[in-house]
């Protein structure tokens, strides 16, 4: 599902289904305890035939409660299992307590402080310490635990990497709605989530905590009272595409150059075009019509001995750029990749008073440090700008250090956060990079690009990547997507195609991949 919801919104979910007497709060908690069993099986076949000893650790709060849950079905299949619990049972909430209650009739409760002690051999560990309402940094028996985990070898006969940890919801210490952890966060091997992800899950260390993420049904979707407005941000992919790019990706019949769209990309000085052409390649692959660079008259030569279906014209300063712009049919502009601190000084006042789609990125960013402000004044809502972090640093220094500063309490100030401010300060979409890719409108909308889990492309930070990346944004404009659209699906794609190529990519290769994309998301479409 590609909704992300925050803690609030997965209480609030939760809550109108309690309410509308559709289900109970136990029952929730049984099927999250269900949820876990069925993705710790779907992950390691081999405990579903030969049960083991597992240690469940059970916090103050559900979390714990559905340790319990897990801990008894843990032992219905044959396991050997004891709880620690991390606070006192009888101040559970009243599901949590129901579950520990019916644990204590059976079985004894172990205090936290001896697990830190433990020596005996587990092939499981279920941390079930906190999820979603991990409010504030660890400390005490939680923080010792934590440290513990992330550290412990079950003895020689059983490696490491045999012990098995999973976290319930979220690893205890990571922050639900920003990935962050509070202090220290469990490092897991699997992480059970329930409905659906949170942003923490994918944001930041999310993924690195989390280890593999699966994601658990609650028996919610058909909930009418499903709110809308507690979409918070959607993970994009083939399922988000489908819904309204892919046939834009296709071409219509019948049209012709310029009914898909005339990209422009400035390039900068003699021996800097390279970036500006991979920009340009990708702008035309990804469909654009017609892709013209724009170099400076002395780099005219370099660039026609480098390109063939895309064209050329020179500009040599803003008025060069003015005039080009009368024509009406060019739909979309990149303006950054290799074009040099003053020629982006020179050109981006005019490209944005031309009020096309704009992409703007490298040089065309960090041109504007000294004024970010100068800038914001001159962006209007056909504008995407694609920092990476230092380039969003130098325009956006006080929200950076939000970003940076330890959280002190939960939720912690996100990258999600982050770009939805910087793109209310800006008045148009922020592209903020990494492998958790945030595309921001000012409107709050965010959509994020997961290059993480089974979609990590670690190979895709090498020189130029980036430059890609905006030309593809740059084509999607041209070809007349909202800067939302164009960004997101960029972002996507750019991702795809890494994972097309494989290890040994360089961004030449980026744009050489996009056919195939294409034609796997036809050959899937419906
Ligand atoms: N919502 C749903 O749809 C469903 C939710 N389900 C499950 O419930 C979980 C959410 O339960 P939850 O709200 O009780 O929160 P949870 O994570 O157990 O923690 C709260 C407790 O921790 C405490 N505490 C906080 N920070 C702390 C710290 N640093 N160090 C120490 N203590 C700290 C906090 O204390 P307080 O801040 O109140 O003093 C409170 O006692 C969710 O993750 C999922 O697993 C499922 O059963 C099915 C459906
Ligand atoms: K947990």
């Amino acid at each position: 599902m590609p909704e992300l919801l925050t803690a609030d919104q997965m209480r609030a979910v939760e809550r109108a289904a309690i309410d509308n007497g559709r289900v109970t709060g136990l029952d929730l908690m049984e099927r999250a305890g269900r949820g876990v069993i069925a993705a710790m099986l779907e992950h390691w076949p081999h405990f579903a035939v030969t049960p083991g000893r597992a240690a469940v650790l059970c916090g103050p709060g559900n979390n714990g409660g559905d340790g319990f849950v897990v801990a008894r079905l843990l032992r219905d299949r044959g396991w050997d299992v004891t709880v620690f619990a991390y606070g006192e049972v009888a101040k559970l909430p009243p599901d949590a307590a129901i579950n520990a209650q019916g644990w204590t009739e059976t079985a004894p409760v172990q205090p936290a402080s001896l697990f830190t002690d433990l020596r005996e051999e587990c092939d499981l560990i279920v941390d079930a310490i906190l999820g979603i309402g991990a409010t504030r940094p660890l400390q005490g028996a939680i923080e010792a635990t934590v440290k513990f985990l992330n550290e412990y070898k079950p003895g020689e006969r059983k490696p490491r990497d045999r012990c098995r940890i999973v976290s319930v919801d979220l690893p205890t210490g990571l922050c639900s709605d920003s990935g962050r952890p509070l202090g220290s966060a469990v490092r897991a091997d699997l992480t059970v989530t329930f409905h659906r992800a949170k942003p923490g899950h994918y944001l930041s260390d999310g993924p690195a905590h989390c280890g593999r993420l699966s994601v658990q049904p609650l028996g919610l979707d058909r909930e009418p009272t499903y709110p809308h407005e507690t979409v918070s941000a959607t993970l994009i992919g083939e399922e988000t595409l489908k819904r309204g790019q892919v046939p834009c990706l296709g071409k219509r019949a019948g049209g012709h150059k310029f009914s898909h769209g005339h990209a422009v990309v400035a390039a900068g000085s003699v021996g800097k075009g390279g970036a500006a052409r991979l920009s340009a390649r990708a702008a035309l692959r990804i469909g654009a019509g017609l892709v013209t660079v724009a170099p400076p008259p002395a780099a005219l030569i370099e660039n026609a001995a480098h390109l063939d279906a895309i064209m050329l014209h020179a500009i040599r300063d803003a008025r060069g750029l003015e005039e080009m712009l009368t024509d009406e049919r060019i739909k979309a502009l990149c303006l950054g990749p290799g074009l040099g601190g003053d020629r982006a000084r020179d050109l981006v006042p005019v490209a944005l008073a031309a009020s096309r789609g704009t992409v703007l990125d490298a040089d065309a960013l960090s041109a504007f440090a000294d004024d970010p402000q100068e800038l914001f004044a001159m962006l209007h809502d056909r504008c995407v700008l694609t920092p990476h972090g230092g380039e969003f640093a130098r325009l956006f220094p006080d929200i950076a250090d939000r970003l940076d500063a330890m959280p002190a309490r939960g939720p912690a100030f996100s990258r999600m956060d982050a770009a939805r401010a910087a793109a209310a300060r800006a008045g148009c979409t922020v592209l903020l990079k990494g492998p958790d890719t945030v595309v921001a409108d000012p409107d709050g909308r965010i959509s994020l690009n997961p290059a993480v889990y089974a979609r990590a492309a670690p190979w895709l930070a090498t020189a130029g990547s980036g430059d890609v990346l905006s030309g593809m944004i740059a084509g999607l404009l041209a070809r007349g997507d909202t800067p939302h659209e164009a960004a997101a699906t960029a972002a996507w794609l750019h991702t795809e195609c890494a994972l097309e190529f494989g290890p040994g990519l360089i961004a030449e290769d980026l744009p050489e991949q996009i056919p195939a994309v294409l034609r796997r998301l036809s050959a899937n479409s419906p």
